[in-house]
């Protein structure tokens, strides 16, 4: 990195120059390797760079590896959404970069399919050999990957989740986690779509799909955390109206929230984490209240928690979640998580003491010992019955105690390898930033980074973070 905040203007605006110049170049020698391309990314994608970047310093890149195409729609669909938020952006086949040309880049989006038996797509062959075969230095790269496959395969989105695994290894850090997608899964897609605010997205574009909702009652909805130092907690209860519905923990509701001004217009879809099982007869959720700048509720939260009357029909569709689905046996479970990420964990929980599943260890963190206690009863109840062998509370107001949960993590660091060691599995529910970068920070330095790579190759180690 180059500190510009010293030298005299003059220098700064050559030096400026002279990275917007090389930019400039990169993205058009990029664009003259693949002519055909070229023409139509710039028809639909707009110009490389967009004037008015400090060196292209705001610029994403979009890179794709497609074997038959989907790929690469998806990063002009992705271009599109991200050049219509006002972030520029330029285009190019994964196969025309080289490694100094992501090192030179800021932010960067990988949408790669998988093709032949977990092969990367021909296009892709050299790059997955000359690059990825080395090393490079990516710590200044913020990147995100969208691995599309097939399930059907035994090798399911395994390019993507190669170019994931080197990326990080490279030191390039995950703007949000990797998106796979199934088969063209509209939901999946969704979410990738949603995430794209991570990387400059506007957070009120219009769905690339509208889902296909049920009808839902808004049956309950109470404020759970009055005087709390965080946003309003709500926890909000939803029935279906077309009869009994089935999901897993894990799995997400995607929710159709309306215009409060003109209930008729239907906005973008908004994702919660399920807190429940279908035994408990309704989908609840815990919604925090979030505010842009200009005060007002966001789209998805405002409708949830203020704008939507308590008995109003709610539009709503179960996304299948096959990334944080529980294990499909006994094994001891770690359920770590922070704020309303606590939703996903209780379903979890949920699931496993009706399965009479005992070797649960919770690790939570919120702010406010006094404010901040969703489920407190439920969690306490489940400590004294067993249900949870071992729950670790951490308050980050706590003047006694001010701890964040991988603060928790740290400290049990031994009990946790010997939990791994019996074979337990690791879930991740709650805040990306802050906490989720933390509790991989400590995972890492008690399990080791190999351990935790093969843990999440083997479904062991899981996250929903958001
Ligand atoms: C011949 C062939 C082999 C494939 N092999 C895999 C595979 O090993 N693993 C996987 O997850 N998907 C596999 N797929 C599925 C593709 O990754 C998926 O259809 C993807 O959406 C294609 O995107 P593209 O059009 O950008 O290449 C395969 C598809 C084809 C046609």
């Amino acid at each position: 990195m180059i500190d510009l905040s010293l030298d005299p203007a003059g220098t700064r605006t050559a030096l400026a120059a002279a990275i917007l110049l090389g930019y400039t170049a990169f993205c058009g020698l990029v664009y003259g390797h693949h002519r055909r391309a070229r023409v139509r990314l710039a028809a639909l994608a707009g110009p490389p760079l967009e004037s008015g970047t400090e060196g292209g310093a705001q610029t994403v890149l979009v890179a794709y590896a497609s074997q038959t195409g989907f790929a690469e729609r998806l990063a002009l669909r992705t271009a599109g959404a991200l050049r219509g938020s006002g972030t520029p952006v330029c285009v190019a086949p994964l196969g025309a970069l080289t490694a100094e040309a992501l090192a030179g880049c800021s932010r960067a989006l990988f949408i790669v399919s998988t093709t032949g038996e977990g092969d990367p797509p021909d296009g892709a062959a050299r790059f997955a050999r000359r690059v990825m075969g080395g090393t490079a230095d990516l710590r200044g790269l913020r990147y995100a990957v969208l691995a599309l496959g097939d399930r059907d395969y035994a090798r399911y989105c395994a390019f993507g989740r190669a170019l994931d695994a080197w990326l990080h290894h490279q030191g390039a850090t995950a703007l949000f986690d990797r998106v796979e997608v199934d088969d063209g899964d509209d939901g999946a897609l969704r979410h990738w779509q949603h995430n794209l605010t991570f990387a400059g997205g506007r957070a009120d574009m219009a769905d690339w799909s509208t889902p296909d909702y049920g009808r839902w009652r808004l049956a309950a909805r109470r404020h759970l955390n009055p005087g709390s130092p965080g946003a309003p907690v709500f926890h909000v209860v939803l029935t279906p109206l077309d009869g009994p519905q089935a999901w897993k923990a894990g799995d997400i509701a995607e929710i159709g929230p309306r215009d409060p001004a003109d209930p008729r217009r239907k906005l973008p879809h908004r994702e919660y984490s399920i807190a429940s099982t279908p035994e408990d007869g309704g989908i609840e959720l815990l919604v925090r209240q979030v505010r842009g700048p200009d005060g007002r509720l966001g789209i998805g939260s405002g409708w949830l928690t203020e704008h939507a009357a308590v008995g109003a029909e709610i539009a709503l569709r179960v996304r299948e979640n096959r990334g944080f689905h529980g294990p499909a046996d006994d094994r001891p479970l770690i359920l770590i998580g922070n704020g309303t990420g606590i939703a996903g964990l209780r379903a979890h929980l949920r699931e496993r003491a009706r399965a009479g599943h005992r070797r649960n260890w919770l690790l939570f963190g919120e702010r406010s010992p006094r404010h901040d206690r969703p489920f407190a009863a439920e969690i306490a109840r489940w400590h004294a019955d067993s249900v949870l062998e071992r729950l670790d509370l951490a308050f980050s107001r706590d003047p006694a105690d001010p701890a964040y949960v991988q603060d928790r993590l740290a400290a049990a660091g031994p009990e946790v390898a010997r939990w791994v060691a019996e074979g337990a599995a690791i879930y991740v529910c709650g805040s990306l930033q802050g906490m989720a970068s933390g509790v991989a920070e400590a995972l890492t330095a008690i399990l080791g980074e190999a351990m935790l790579e093969t843990m999440a190759a083997e479904g062991r180690y899981r996250r929903d973070v958001y």
